[in-house]
């Protein structure tokens, strides 16, 4: 566990370097969702409440209208009324509550309203005369029979042609009833109707919201209205609160996608241009006898030294060149690294050195003739090669042919963390091998775990029956050194003895122990 949240820390500070890419994502990550949302919130809300004013807008015009034509019958009826029934409109405009009321003129003055009673008043005192000699509606800022309050009138004219009768249409309580006071929050703020260049409210009046204009099908009447603020931002959080999160989930998938295979890519790029660059170099971690404590060889473990990220750990870029295509020609380059190394020590008894290879190469054409040229130069400096598979890594009937081959060249097999793939026991009866490495899984358990400790002891004992030479990896306490002595393990590779080491530190440890 804590290797992999170093795997972590180690890509994340990979990615971060490469500034302009990690700026660029974190733009696509966290702030182009909040633009986005906070866009799309406005514009859906923006549509959806304006929407929902123009509905409001086109029921109150269909209300007015149903009002202008009820007032017909009003009309009707105050017409066949005499100049001395004045006393009957009062008595029949009773709990009529969107009318103020009805005048009734003759061709000199206006004598009757349903309110007052029996009133004198100019013509001229509403309209314009000539007004009303037609059949209209119009705005008024005053009725006569309510003086300073604004009104729709209707004017209806007698059949002979003088007088007639005007019904008279509440203003204020008309505009009161449009903005629908019980609903919260209440879409529309203000509201204004506007017939022939007159307005109701007389003054029209609005805040900083957005206007909508909604126009009757039937007659000349506006109705505009105010979107309430308060409306419109509690919409407005409502789709922000929905869309942020889809958005940022959305912005993050894609932007770890694009992260992962650019810092990918870049990364193989680096592997390619590493090697070319000679930027990867060798640690050298002995294994010791456990006969004698002296180092009978070598693991080879390969290090990065990125010119821009510093040390760079294997188990980060080797997954990475085993993806692209690179680990074949990351590996000769490691052996012609391991021989230029080791030409450079003085060794006096044969040495063994193990390298770390990828199924890839046992598919190469070339590899026998490959293995044939290692096998020979380390032979001239008294080493002999020792390759390590790993057998979490698929093994194909064409492979395991290839290393089989190898073995008679003369070159050393090893399975590598033996116990913890799936293939070991078939593995052993594909093909022979020299090594077999025991993961440090099961050296861990020794002195803690009494259940697994019994299947290392069974590895232990397979080994033995197989005659193949046991190697146990990760030895970190004196206990475990112990415990495997004593079962005959015949090698022994951990911290305990050393950590990998650079070849000058090799040497001088070869000097002090062997
Ligand atoms: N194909 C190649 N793979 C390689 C090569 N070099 C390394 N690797 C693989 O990378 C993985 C990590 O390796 P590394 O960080 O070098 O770790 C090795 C040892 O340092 C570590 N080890 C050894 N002893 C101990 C110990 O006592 N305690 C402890 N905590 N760790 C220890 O184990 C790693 C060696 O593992 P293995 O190869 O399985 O024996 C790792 O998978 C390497 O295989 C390369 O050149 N090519």
């Amino acid at each position: 566990m804590p290797n992999r949240i170093n795997s972590l820390s180690s890509l994340l500070r990979l990615l971060i370097s490469r500034y302009d890419l990690s700026r660029k994502h974190l733009f696509i990550m966290l702030f182009f969702p909040i633009i986005l949302a906070i866009a799309s919130s406005y514009l859906i809300t923006g549509y959806l409440v304006g929407k929902k004013a123009r509905e409001v807008g086109e029921f109150n015009l269909e209300r007015l209208e149903s009002l202008l034509s009820q007032s017909k019958d009003i009309g009707q009826y105050a017409l066949t009324l005499n100049e001395g029934d004045c006393g009957h409109l009062n008595e029949y405009m009773r709990f009529k509550p969107y009318y103020r009321g009805v005048l009734l003129f003759n061709d000199k003055r206006f004598y009757c309203s349903s309110t007052n009673g029996v009133i004198d008043l100019p013509l001229n005192s509403l309209l314009p005369e000539p007004s009303l000699k037609t059949f209209a509606y119009h705005i008024v800022p005053e009725t006569p029979a309510r003086l300073g309050v604004p009104a729709i009138i209707v004017i209806f004219n007698n059949s002979h042609g003088a007088g007639g009768a005007i019904v008279v249409i509440e203003g204020q309580y008309l505009i009161d009833s449009f903005i629908q006071p019980e609903v919260f929050p209440r879409p529309v703020r203000h509201v204004v109707l506007g017939l022939g260049g007159a307005t109701l409210p007389t003054v029209p009046h609005f805040s900083d919201g957005k206007v909508v204009a909604v126009h009757a099908d039937n007659s000349e009447l506006v109705m505009l209205l105010e979107i309430s603020q308060a409306f419109f931002w509690h919409f407005f959080w409502i789709y922000f609160g929905l869309l942020l999160p889809v958005l940022l989930i959305f912005a993050w998938l894609l932007g770890l996608h694009i992260l992962r295979k650019n810092g990918r890519s870049s990364l193989a790029d680096d592997i390619k241009s590493g090697i070319e660059n000679q930027e990867f170099f060798l640690v050298y971690q002995p294994v010791v006898s456990s006969e004698d404590g002296k180092a009978k060889g070598v693991e080879a473990l390969v290090r990065w030294q990125h010119p821009q990220m510093g040390l760079v750990r294997p188990d980060l870029f080797i997954p990475i060149a085993e993806e692209s295509q690179l680990i074949v020609p990351l590996t000769n380059y490691i052996f012609e690294r391991a021989l230029a190394d080791f030409r450079q020590l003085q060794l006096t008894s044969e040495f063994r050195i193990g390298f770390n290879v990828a199924p890839e190469h046992f598919i190469q054409s070339d590899i026998e003739a490959k293995f044939r040229y290692l096998r020979d130069a380390f032979a001239e400096i008294g080493v002999q090669p020792l390759i390590e598979i790993t057998e979490r890594q698929l093994l194909t009937a064409d492979m395991c042919e290839r290393i089989t081959a190898l073995r008679e060249l003369g070159i050393l097999v090893a399975i590598d963390d033996f116990g913890t793939g799936q293939t070991t026991l078939s593995l052993l009866q594909t093909f022979t091998l020299d090594y077999l490495k025991i993961d440090k899984c099961f050296i861990d358990t020794i002195g803690r775990d009494a259940v697994t400790s019994h299947v290392l002891d069974t590895i232990i004992e397979l080994c033995h029956k197989m005659n193949y030479v046991a190697v146990a990896e990760g030895v970190e306490t004196q206990e475990q050194a112990d415990y495997l002595i004593s079962r005959d393990v015949h090698f022994l590779q951990g911290y305990l003895y050393a950590k990998p080491m650079k070849l000058n530190e090799l040497e001088l440890w070869l000097k002090e122990h062997n």
